[in-house]
Parts: C-alpha cells; sequence; structure tokens
C-alpha cells in the first residue's frame, strides 16, 4: 500500500491523526464528500481509519474503473474488509479466476431457475406477509429486513420457512454481516468479528452437509442450484467452492433488497399521487397470479425502485486497488492504491439529473431517460464484470412485494419520515413507522 508521501500530489483536506477523515464523512458522508469535490477537484484523497484512499469521481471514473480493459483494479483488492468472512466471494476474486466463477455463477440465474424462485417466493412472502398487522404502527424497516431474511431461508436455502435450522443460519447470517462491517479486524473473543467467523463456521458446517443431497436432488432454491450449477464446458464447483461462493451470495443479496423496499415505502406514503399510480398498476393486474407476464407489466414500479435506488443506493461506495501504476485525470496514482468509486454522489450530481434531489420516477420514462445522460450516470448495481448479477432476482422480488403490498393496502408514515444514515450502509435513523390501511 503506497505511503502518505507517495500520495503527496493528489489533492485531499487536511487529515487527523490515526482517524483522518473518519468522523467527518461518517456524520455527513454525502454533504462532505460534495464538498470535498467542490474544494479539491474529482480526484482527492482521505483517509479512513488509517488507510489513504483516492477518490475517483463522476460518471467518466466509473466507466473507466469498472469496465477496466487493462485488468488495472483488483476487486479483491478493494474489497480487502471483507476477506476474513466471505474469502474466496466473487467479490473477492479478480481477472480471469473471477470470468471462470462468474460463468459457472450464471447458472444459478439462469431463467427457468429465476422462475422456480420466483413461486417459491410468491407463496413464502404471501405467508409471511400476512403476520404485518393493519391499521397499527409498525417499524417498516426492521419488519422488512425480517422478511427478507427469512424468506432467503426458503429461497436461498430450500429450508422450510421458519423451521429451527432456519432460525440459526439467519442469526449466523447476521452475525457475519455485523462483523464485515466491524471496526476490529481480529476476531477477539465476544468482538463482532468473534461472532461473524462462528457464524462463518457454522454455516459452512451446515450447508457442506447438505451438498451430497442436494447434488443428487437438486431443488428449486439458489443453494441446490449452486450444488449444481456448470459452466458451458462442464465444469463445476468443489465444495469448498460452492460453500465461498454461497456466503458471499447471501450476504449480497440481504440489506441491499430490504434497504430499497424501505426506501420505496417512504417515498410511496411522502408522495400519495406515486402511490395512486402503483395501487393503479397492481390494481390493472387482477387477481390473477403474478407471472412473468404480470410482473412484466409493471414499469411505473419499475420505475419508482429505479428512483429509491439512485437516491439511496445500498452500496453507495464501490473500492478497488490499483494492480498498477496508471494516470487519471492528470495525476499519477501508484500501484497498491486504494480507490473509492462513489455512485452515490454521482447519481445526485446535477450533471447527469436534473433537480437531483427530488423524488421524480419519471425521469426514467422513454421520453426523458435521465439514466442514460451517460452510460455510467445511473449504476445502483455497479457496472462491467462484477455488475451486480442479481440484479434482475432483486427487481423481480421487489415487484412481487409491491404487488402483494398494494393489492390490499395503503401506506401511510406514522410519524416524520426518517433522516438516512448512508455509511456504511444505508438505514433509516430511529426506524421507518408506517401503518398499513386496507384498501
Ligand atoms: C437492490 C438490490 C441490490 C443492489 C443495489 C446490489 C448492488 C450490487 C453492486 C453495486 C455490486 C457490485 C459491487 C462491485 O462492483 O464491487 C453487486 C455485486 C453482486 N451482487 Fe448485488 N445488489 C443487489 C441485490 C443482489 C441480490 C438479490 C443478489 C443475489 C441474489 C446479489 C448478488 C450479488 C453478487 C454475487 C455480486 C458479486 C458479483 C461479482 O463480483 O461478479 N445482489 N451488487
Amino acid at each position: 500500500m503506497p505511503t502518505k508521501a507517495a500520495l503527496a500530489h493528489i489533492p485531499g483536506p487536511p487529515a487527523l491523526p490515526l482517524i483522518g477523515h473518519t468522523l467527518t464523512i461518517a456524520r455527513d458522508s454525502y454533504g462532505t464528500q460534495q464538498e470535498y469535490i467542490r474544494q479539491y477537484g474529482p480526484v482527492y484523497k482521505t483517509n479512513m481509519l488509517g488507510v489513504w484512499r483516492v477518490n475517483l469521481c463522476g460518471a467518466d471514473a466509473m466507466e473507466r474503473v469498472l469496465l477496466d480493459r487493462e485488468n488495472l483494479f483488483s476487486s479483491e483488492g478493494g474489497w480487502d474488509a471483507l476477506k476474513r468472512i466471505y474469502p474466496g466471494g466473487l467479490l473477492l476474486q479478480d481477472f480471469d479466476a473471477h470470468r471462470a466463477n462468474r460463468r459457472i455463477m450464471q447458472a444459478a440465474f439462469r431463467a427457468s431457475a429465476i422462475r422456480d424462485y420466483r413461486l417459491r417466493m410468491t407463496g413464502a412472502m404471501a405467508e409471511l406477509f400476512a403476520s404485518w398487522p393493519a391499521n397499527q404502527a409498525f417499524d417498516f424497516y426492521a419488519a422488512i429486513k425480517d422478511l427478507t431474511l427469512r424468506l432467503g431461508g426458503a429461497v436461498f436455502m430450500g429450508l422450510p420457512l421458519d423451521g429451527p435450522l432456519a432460525k440459526r443460519v439467519n442469526q449466523a447470517i447476521q452475525d457475519e454481516i455485523r462483523a464485515s462491517l466491524a471496526v476490529i479486524r481480529w476476531p477477539i473473543p465476544l468482538t463482532p468479528m468473534w461472532r461473524g467467523v462462528r457464524g462463518r463456521d457454522f454455516l459452512r458446517e451446515t450447508f457442506r452437509a447438505l451438498i451430497p443431497e442436494r447434488r443428487a436432488k437438486g431443488g428449486d432454491d439458489f443453494f441446490s442450484q449452486m450444488c449444481l450449477a456448470r459452466d458451458e464446458d462442464g465444469r463445476g464447483w468443489t465444495e469448498d467452492e460452492i460453500l465461498n461462493q454461497f456466503n458471499l451470495l447471501i450476504m449480497a443479496a440481504h440489506d441491499t433488497t430490504a434497504t430499497a423496499l424501505s426506501v420505496m415505502v417512504e417515498a410511496l406514503a411522502s408522495h400519495p399521487d406515486w402511490q395512486e399510480r402503483l395501487i393503479s398498476e397492481v390494481a390493472g393486474l387482477g387477481e390473477s397470479a403474478l407471472d412473468d407476464d404480470a410482473l412484466g407489466k409493471m414499469g411505473q414500479t419499475n420505475n419508482v425502485f429505479r428512483e429509491a435506488l439512485r437516491l439511496v443506493p445500498p452500496v453507495p461506495f464501490i473500492p478497488r486497488q490499483a494492480t498498477r501504476d496508471f494516470h487519471w485525470r492528470g495525476y499519477d496514482i501508484p500501484a497498491g492504491t486504494s480507490i473509492a468509486l462513489n455512485p452515490g454522489v454521482t447519481m445526485l450530481s446535477p450533471e447527469y439529473f436534473s433537480d437531483p434531489t427530488a423524488f421524480d420516477p419519471d425521469r426514467f420514462a422513454p421520453h426523458r431517460a435521465e439514466d442514460k445522460s451517460h452510460k455510467f450516470a445511473w449504476t445502483p448495481f455497479g457496472g462491467g464484470a462484477h455488475k451486480c448479477i442479481g440484479m434482475h432476482f432483486s427487481t423481480l422480488q421487489v415487484k412481487l412485494f409491491v404487488a402483494t403490498l398494494l393489492r390490499k393496502h395503503r401506506v401511510q408514515l406514522a410519524g416524520p419520515a426518517p433522516q438516512w444514515q448512508r455509511m456504511p450502509i444505508p438505514k433509516p435513523k430511529g426506524g421507518l413507522h408506517i401503518t398499513l390501511q386496507p384498501l
């Protein structure tokens, strides 16, 4: 990793000893970054907990780094903090090895597999959803996180809904996620990292024991599909590879969709005109099954989803590490430098989106198509080789949820709209309290 001296020519704000800019960025990450861009330009350095990072801002930088035609930017190096809990997952692999494993993973995302997940999800979602109260305030953010986690037990792992194993597995997943965000990065007893490592080991043992049966019998869940997955040349995964890839997959799927749904629900409650538009869209589907055909007609819901992802992206920053020296916008940046891309800030830039802080899903309508102002203007799912492999699945999940919700209910805020914490992962401060009113 380059020293401070090697980055001396890169501009940036003065840093406090040891903690650098950590507290300032944690307090108001977007506001601080927008101010740094204004003061220092689209290339500046910051220090987070002792690690120097060069921030490359704007859609051009996203395109250069994510398309990475020269194998210059390592995702494994960038996401180094995840390595203890999620070793060997796709995000922690680069270049040829990554491409080879991604081809195998694609098998679990083919259209027929997604159709099976949809069928499994529709029944489980209705069952879980029925336990939510009507006409009574509750914290939607906590409830949707719980629902997606429990749904995950069925859809991702093929476990009976809410069985004792699903509960232990879900606890282990949460321990892993807390560990991946922890400041103390060593598994010192009783710290989040220690719990996360125990969770990781529990999940590995549990799922290793299931592999032979799933390989023999298959199943309509992600884990079974990953046990059977093969690329076009017939290459599949060893047991360890399955466990590594599956572990990262459930982490990548977990908080992201729940966050997007929370932002959508808050936006619908705050913009009754949009809520009525989606209620009509859902009513237009009739009482028929929510199949591909029906979900394909939910264009307005899709635009609300896209707008929610723009305003509060579940993955607000994307890290990489330079594998060699490179040059960008007048600066020589040495090999080993940690790079930060900030899609969250880019998507709020007036350079690409009109009135960028306003909730305006029509900006994605074909006659405006603001997301096309630059190929990398709208990037909540990243881009290039590591672009989110779950993008279509999460869109499907969101549409199913919205259709299930708005067929029977209208949403209202039960209190003031919350402030959103942006980093390291977004969440509404104090929760998101709503009531569901039967239609
Ligand atoms: C709204 C929901 C989601 C958002 C916003 C999101 C966002 C992202 C982003 C930004 C990346 C790229 C990170 C990088 O380049 O460093 C990514 C990668 C990934 N996502 Fe998602 N994600 C979502 C849902 C999902 C779901 C539901 C799944 C699984 C079913 C999933 C699985 C993955 C995997 C496995 C990767 C790594 C891909 C690779 O390295 O090749 N994601 N996601």
